[in-house]
């Protein structure tokens, strides 16, 4: 198996994914497959919908300072739902184990996204252990698929009113 460069992890939540937010980071910042992390907020005391922490965090990913995300919300629905409005990022919200690895092994995605509210703190942290195992392989069968999603968002954005 190839070595895999440290990777570059961007995390962020609302007020309701802060405390699973703060413990995952703490996780990373400790974990020698993690280069660095970036705290996009929120902090205590601060109540800055998840959208806009969603799409700082996404748009990091998206101009290659991170390689990627990891966003907490209530449901994980919401973030997901952000992430994915910035374009070239496929955020997915996962908390099984084999949903988080298909998400890197076919779908290469950058953002993963929990849900403080529905999935244990013992059970998300586990996960996000075992998501920074992961890494898409450009060969694999996976790639023309994911090139085909890409290939979705350049047609809709140069053609107007496109609607399929
Ligand atoms: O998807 C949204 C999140 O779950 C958010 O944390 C809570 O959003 P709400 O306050 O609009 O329910």
């Amino acid at each position: 198996m190839t070595e895999q460069a440290p990777l570059r992890i961007v995390v962020g939540s609302d007020d309701a994914g802060l405390q699973y937010k703060d413990a995952l980071k703490k996780d990373l910042e400790n974990d020698p497959r993690v280069a660095d992390v970036v705290d996009v907020g929120v902090g205590s005391d601060e109540h800055t919908a998840y959208p806009h922490v969603a799409v700082n965090a996404a748009r990091l990913v998206a101009e290659g300072k991170a390689d990627r995300a990891l966003l907490v919300c209530g449901t994980g629905l919401g973030v997901a739902i952000s992430a994915n409005k910035v374009p070239g990022i496929r955020a997915v919200t996962a908390h099984d184990s084999y949903s988080v690895e298909r998400s890197i092994l076919s779908n290469n995605a950058q953002v993963l996204c929990f849900g403080q509210r529905v999935v244990g703190l013992e059970l998300a942290r586990k996960l996000a252990g075992e998501w920074l195992g992961y890494h898409f392989d450009e060969s694999s069968a996976s790639a023309e698929k994911v090139a085909a999603i890409s290939g979705y968002e350049s047609a809709a954005s140069e053609v107007p009113g496109v609607s399929c």
